[in-house]
């Protein structure tokens, strides 16, 4: 167990990296680190330079994301035709040079907001890596609309957009008054708490969603809505209604969360609830049939839930869907280690964390759980708030930015929109901004070297592969050192280039599959640009081939020196199982 007492103020963080700063250092700010936008680019860009970059010609025109403005070491266009290589990244590899590549993957929640054709292929050209849709709101027809649509686009377009189904979860405790706008709490006001089932709203009264809300609630708790919106104590108990003084005066917002607390501690309520309800298993039949490429599961408390619907999908599907768990609760802090070796991936769910532990511990657990997922080399995804003022206005506030950029400083694999893509009026101008942010972090980290304050000596010790992770690390090492451009990787189910992105090298990871799960797969891994090609068995054959074919293509070029690791698996013409690290430069 990794995180004793994360309620209690002073929450056991051990494992929390201290990062040695030299307080004596003195910094020399240089000129080019102020005033000039990220890559050299300016705010705005019209979206249609980078379409006809990438050969789109269906859009009309609109502006979205960033102009690249030409770097000295663009790369000129070559022949058209496929390399399995997404169209965005292409376009980014030929404006910006293999270090303009953005390492931090992006996932939207789509919503109302952005769910035509023509919003999701904006949200796709801004960079949109993920695709969320989350299963709490809409029907799965909408949906399915939805998933079709992003197929299209990945078809028709030559996009590699991942489509994730984040499940609703049996574990939400919601109040509702009944009204769809927010109703003001004054301090000293009485109110009702009942999971009596009604229509519209009473005066001074709320619905719990569930009927066991008030269970083991005791007169004295104190009731807090939406992680500080409002404040309660429990003055009296009738049943399982719960009458409740208001203690610090504040909002309720249609649909708020609550949680209680005791003692300066959260109550830890055991409802009867598995952490997959009925619609969340009807829900993941209908993610199976519709070929999502990641489950989100919400409320994961244990890590038995993620090895019982693992087991599930194994039964009903032979496409590999990636599960990942979402952490956003108390216990779930208390299992960490254990949920994220049994997952493929972890989303710090922050909005339902600060419900259920205090709000200024979030950025430390944040950075704990980003830290334990790189030591077992699981993809990381922080989620919620990120740009939350973005739902309304069309910038962000300062301090958005600087949360934007403290994620990426930590290296988490990637950033997600929620209500800012889903509903807001400014959703690709909030993704823009998550990319602008995190290239001008990754750009400042990798100019500092940041990665070499990575906990090295952790990382090569944790994984039952031992040699792959050896010879990635050492890979990562030699391609830093030596300033390769690239480095290419060869993987069957993305573990290599996993292993690779772990390191979080300055050169970008391209990775080669014949798979397109593990493609599809890789979309959230920091630094990793998927390729999906043919893969014969003869490796040296695959590497030539793919040198060859990104050369033919204007995507490297003479002189360029590429970092190649690959991992052999015996054949009846390579009957020895290798892995091996190369350096070529190009011809
Ligand atoms: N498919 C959808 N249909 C309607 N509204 C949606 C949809 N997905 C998201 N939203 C809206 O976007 C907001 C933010 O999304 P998200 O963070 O995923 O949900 P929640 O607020 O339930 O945690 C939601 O509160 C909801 O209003
Ligand atoms: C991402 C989250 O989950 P949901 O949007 O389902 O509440 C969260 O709580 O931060």
């Amino acid at each position: 167990m990794i995180l004793k007492s994360m309620a209690a103020p002073a929450a056991d963080l051990s494992l929390l990296r201290h990062v040695a700063v030299d307080r004596n250092r003195i910094v020399h700010f240089k000129a080019r680190d102020f005033g000039s936008p990220a890559l050299n680019r300016s705010f705005w860009f019209n979206r249609e330079t980078l379409k006809s970059k990438i050969g789109i010609k269906s859009l009309a025109p609109y502006q979205v994301g960033l102009e690249a403005s030409k770097k000295s070491n663009a790369y000129p266009c070559g022949l058209e035709g496929s390399i399995g290589l997404d169209a965005v990244s292409e376009g980014e590899l030929r404006e910006k040079g293999f270090l303009g590549l953005r390492k931090t993957k992006l996932v939207c929640t789509i919503g109302p907001a952005c769910c035509t054709m023509e919003d999701l292929e904006r949200l796709a050209l801004g960079g949109m890596n993920v695709a969320r849709l989350n299963m709490c709101h809409g029907t799965r027809e909408w949906h399915l609309d939805v998933i079709r649509k992003i197929k299209k686009l990945n078809e028709e377009n030559n996009f590699s957009i991942s489509v994730m189904i984040d499940t609703e979860g049996s574990q939400i405790h919601v109040v509702d008054h009944g009204s769809p706008s927010s109703v003001k709490v004054e301090e000293g006001s009485v109110w009702l708490f009942t999971a009596e089932q009604y229509n519209g709203s009473r005066p001074f009264t709320l619905k719990a969603n569930y009927e066991g809300f008030s269970e083991g609630i005791e007169v004295g708790d104190e009731l807090v809505i939406d992680g500080g919106m409002a404040c309660f104590v429990v003055v009296e108990k009738t049943g399982s209604d719960l009458h409740c003084k208001c203690t610090d005066s504040g909002l309720f917002l249609p649909g708020a969360k609550f949680s209680f607390w005791r003692d300066g501690k959260l109550v830890k309520r055991n409802y009867e609830l598995s952490t997959l309800s009925t619609k969340d298993w009807a829900d993941i039949d209908f993610g199976i049939s519709a070929e999502v490429d990641y489950f989100a599961l919400s409320f994961v408390n244990h890590a038995d839930s993620i090895k019982h619907l693992m087991k599930y999908l194994s039964t009903k599907t032979t496409k590999p869907i990636r599960v990942l768990a979402k952490i956003e609760s108390l216990e779930s802090l208390y299992n960490l280690e254990d949920i994220v070796q049994a997952s493929d991936g972890i989303m710090v769910a922050r909005g339902d964390l600060g419900v259920e532990i205090p709000l200024e511990q979030i950025p430390t657990v944040q950075e704990t759980i980003t830290y334990i997922c790189r030591q077992l080399n699981k993809p990381v995804i922080v989620a919620s708030q990120l740009l939350e003022s973005m739902v309304e206005y069309p910038t962000p506030t300062r301090a958005e930015v600087a949360d934007v950029s403290e994620a990426v400083r930590q290296y988490a694999d990637a950033l997600m929109l929620s209500g800012e893509s889903a509903i807001g009026s400014y959703g690709q101008k909030a993704l823009s901004v998550l990319d602008m942010t995190s290239s001008r972090m990754e750009s400042w980290s990798r100019e500092e070297n940041r990665q070499s304050h990575l906990n090295h000596h952790k990382l090569g010790v944790s994984l039952p592969d031992r040699v792959a992770e050896q010879i990635c690390n050492c890979a990562v090492d030699m391609a830093n050192n030596l300033g390769v451009d690239a480095i290419f990787v060869y993987t069957k189910h993305g573990h290599m280039a996993s292993l690779l992105s772990r390191n979080r090298p300055n050169p970008p990871i391209f990775a080669f599959t014949d798979n397109n799960s593990t493609r599809m797969a890789m979309n959230v891994l920091w630094g990793v640009i998927p390729l999906l090609v043919d893969l014969s068995d003869d490796a040296e054959s695959n590497i030539s081939k793919s040198i060859e074919l990104m050369k033919s293509k204007g995507l490297i070029r003479q002189e360029d020196t590429v970092l190649v690791v690959s991992d052999v698996t015996p054949t009846p013409t390579t009957p020895l199982s290798f892995q091996s690290i190369q350096v070529k430069t190009i011809v």
